[in-house]
């Protein structure tokens, strides 16, 4: 089961820190099977630690060059990353990514060795037209991505469950991810408005290989309580 926080644009560079102290010394005690993902702003980018990956929520296709206000292949060497969101539905909403460059992007770090999140989802007005046209949709957002990258993690997010409080129902879930599994071999997390009280439900769904969390990641002890309910019983 793979744990995975992203924190869009919260936290600073000191409370990522204290944050990644806090967070290390609960999983060290715990010795989870699990495998935990941080993704803080770009601000505070720093090396992995013992049992968490640090990741960047978006980087530029490119090692360095003229694009402003980016950051690039030589500016996450600096910080030992090697791991990397690209796809989110903010992006590609409110940033307004289009898939061609979202694909470059995700060639650009496949090859280069990184770990990648792909995000997909839908948003409501296609969710409302019914599943073959939420398939359809998700399938054109794997639209030049090599899904069999042996480094690829996908995380489907509904786009109408981000941010709401409400998850996606377990059978729509279940439904999406065995749609998913069809084609996709790697992990596929889901993300939506995951917290403490649909976590257990969440993640004993088939091919639910794990979580991409926003809000309910935000504080250490809050994201690690999500691990409670999945973990394996203490012999
Ligand atoms: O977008 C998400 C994680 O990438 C989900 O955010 P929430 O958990 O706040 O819904």
């Amino acid at each position: 089961m793979i744990f995975a926080a992203n924190f869009k644009m919260h936290h600073t560079r000191q409370s990522t820190t204290e944050y990644l102290d806090r967070l290390e010394a609960l999983l060290e005690r715990a010795e989870y099977p699990f495998k935990v993902m941080v993704f803080p702003p770009a601000t505070a980018l720093q090396p992995s630690r013992e049992w968490i990956t640090v990741g960047a929520q978006n980087a530029y296709p490119a090692e360095e060059g003229a694009y402003t206000g980016e950051i690039g292949l030589s500016q996450l060497h600096e910080f030992e990353i090697d791991t990397v969101l690209i796809g989110h539905s903010e992006r590609r909403q409110i940033l307004g990514e289009d898939q061609e460059f979202i694909a470059k992007k995700f060639a650009f770090y496949r090859e280069h060795g990184f770990q990648i999140i792909y995000c997909v989802g839908e948003p409501l007005e296609v969710r409302e037209q019914g599943f073959e046209a939420v398939a359809e949709y998700l399938w054109e957002q794997f639209d030049d991505i090599d899904i069999d990258y042996e480094r690829l993690i996908v995380a489907y997010e509904p786009v109408w469950a981000i941010g709401t409080g409400q998850a996606a129902e377990p059978e729509a879930i279940a439904a999406t991810h065995a749609e998913l599994r069809r084609r996709i071999k790697r992990p596929i997390l889901y993300g939506g408005s995951v917290n403490p009280t649909n976590i257990a439900r969440i993640a004993e769904i088939p091919d639910v290989d794990g979580v991409l969390v926003g809000s309910a990641s935000l504080d250490p002890e809050k994201f690690h309580a999500l691990m409670i309910p999945v973990a394996p019983p203490q012999v």
